[in-house]
């Protein structure tokens, strides 16, 4: 079957490029997804782009809890081209989809980006605070992975049920602060909140998230850009000890201001602390790196972490936990579109961004319980949540 509902592929009428928006599901509500400005080998290329982040953006919006299904729009570029068309035949497609689809930024494009689309559609989120949108994600997407991080602590101290012997850990690894003792204390599969997104925190084992403690806990934060330097300050204040790095070095300095340990990239990659926080580029997560990682466990926001889905397999296999990155990562997205599609208050959107621990804490009890890895229980609760009909595919 073929699984997007809509697929446009247009020659836009203004740039003269390539405009792709796939609509992979609206089964849970309005897809949504961001607009990727990039130049391809070739636009197929793109399509295929389009078709496989438009798939992801269903699975995170379905696991945040959001009325949303996924879509993504793709402008294949060239060397040069007409930034202005291009954002005005995005514009002119999506409004083709009477509010199937809305979209926001993406690879290529931000806030300021989104106001030239609005000159065509109405459709479009995550414009800057300053014209009525609800301006920089990153300080939510940054607040969601602490809520992710509180989640994963909670799971190392032993404060929620989840108390597994690794299979194959590392002899390097094994005496590292919470590396033992992780499994299901027999908690049934009711107990687990999958569905208690807009609960404003998770307990585990009867004690709020918010109690577990990142203080004394030991985080390597790879990647000090927007969202990396706002979680390790949110680390540091709660007296975390970090490691920090960054390919630039001028990032070096909020490591000095926040008393963190600075690191070349690799150092960090492979720094023996509790969890390794991947805040740069995607693709990090490799079979080579996988063997040579010395944390415990792994969440970060940086999108698409794993190189394979196969990846996560051997993360499971070094008892290594990992957090699924569309999991971690969604806070920003959360509030854009609660603030700006359905106007929500700052309490209904703080609880959403601690709704992720909850949802993470159910996702780890439930590959615990079934023998699978988060990355498996994640996609099997996001299909379940979606449950796209079978008959809907459309290509145009
Ligand atoms: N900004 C958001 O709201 C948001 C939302 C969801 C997901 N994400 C994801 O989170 C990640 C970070 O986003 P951002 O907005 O902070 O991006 P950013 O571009 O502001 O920061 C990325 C930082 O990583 C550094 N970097 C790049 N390659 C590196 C490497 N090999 N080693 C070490 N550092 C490296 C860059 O110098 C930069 O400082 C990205 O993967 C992004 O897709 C961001």
């Amino acid at each position: 079957m073929f699984p997007h509902e809509r697929v446009l592929i247009r020659r836009g009428p203004e740039s003269g490029l390539p405009i792709i928006v796939a609509v992979h599901s609206t089964a849970l509500g309005q897809a949504l997804g961001g607009c990727r400005m990039k130049e391809y080998p070739d636009w197929r290329d793109g399509l295929e782009d389009a078709l496989r982040l438009s798939a992801a953006m269903s699975e995170k919006c379905a696991l945040a809890g959001m009325p949303h299904g996924g879509g993504k729009t793709v402008v294949v570029t060239s060397s040069s081209f007409d930034r202005t068309a291009a954002l005005h035949d995005v514009g002119t497609v999506i409004e083709e989809l009477n509010g199937l689809y809305a979209t926001g930024p993406d690879v290529g494009t931000g806030p300021a980006d989104m106001l030239t689309i609005a000159e065509r559609t109405s459709h479009v989120f995550c414009r800057p605070a300053d014209s009525g949108g609800s301006g920089d994600s990153s300080p939510a997407t940054a607040l969601g992975t602490v809520a992710a991080l509180r989640a994963v602590c909670a799971i190392l101290s032993g404060q929620s049920a989840i108390n597994t012997t690794p299979p194959a850990r590392n002899v390097a690894n094994s005496g590292l602060p919470g590396a033992a003792g992780r499994t299901l204390a027999g908690r049934s599969a009711a107990e687990s909140t999958l569905a208690g997104q807009s609960a404003a925190e998770g307990t585990l084992a009867g004690r709020s998230v918010a109690e577990s403690t990142l203080a004394g806990r030991s985080f390597a934060v790879l990647g000090l850009g927007h969202v990396g330097k706002r979680v390790a300050r949110l680390l540091a204040e709660a007296g975390a000890k970090l490691v920090v790095s960054d390919i630039d070095p001028a990032r070096r300095e909020v490591a000095a201001e926040l008393g963190a340990t600075w690191a070349t990239p690799d150092e960090c990659l492979t720094a023996e602390v509790d969890v390794l926080v991947p805040a740069a580029l995607g693709g990090l997560l490799t079979p080579a790196v996988v063997p040579a990682l010395r944390c415990t466990a792994i969440a970060g926001p940086a999108n698409n972490q794993l190189d394979a889905p196969s990846t996560a397999d051997l993360l499971h296999a070094r008892g290594i936990l990992w957090a699924p990155d569309y999991i971690v990562s969604a806070g920003g997205v959360l509030r854009a579109t609660a603030v700006e599609l359905h106007h929500e208050t700052p309490a209904q959107v703080t609880a959403r961004l601690n709704g992720i621990a909850t949802t993470l804490t159910a996702i780890f009890e439930t590959a615990e319980r079934k023998g699978i890895t988060p990355a498996a229980a994640a996609a099997a609760e996001a299909q379940r949540r979606i449950n796209p009909t079978s008959d809907r595919g459309e290509a145009e």
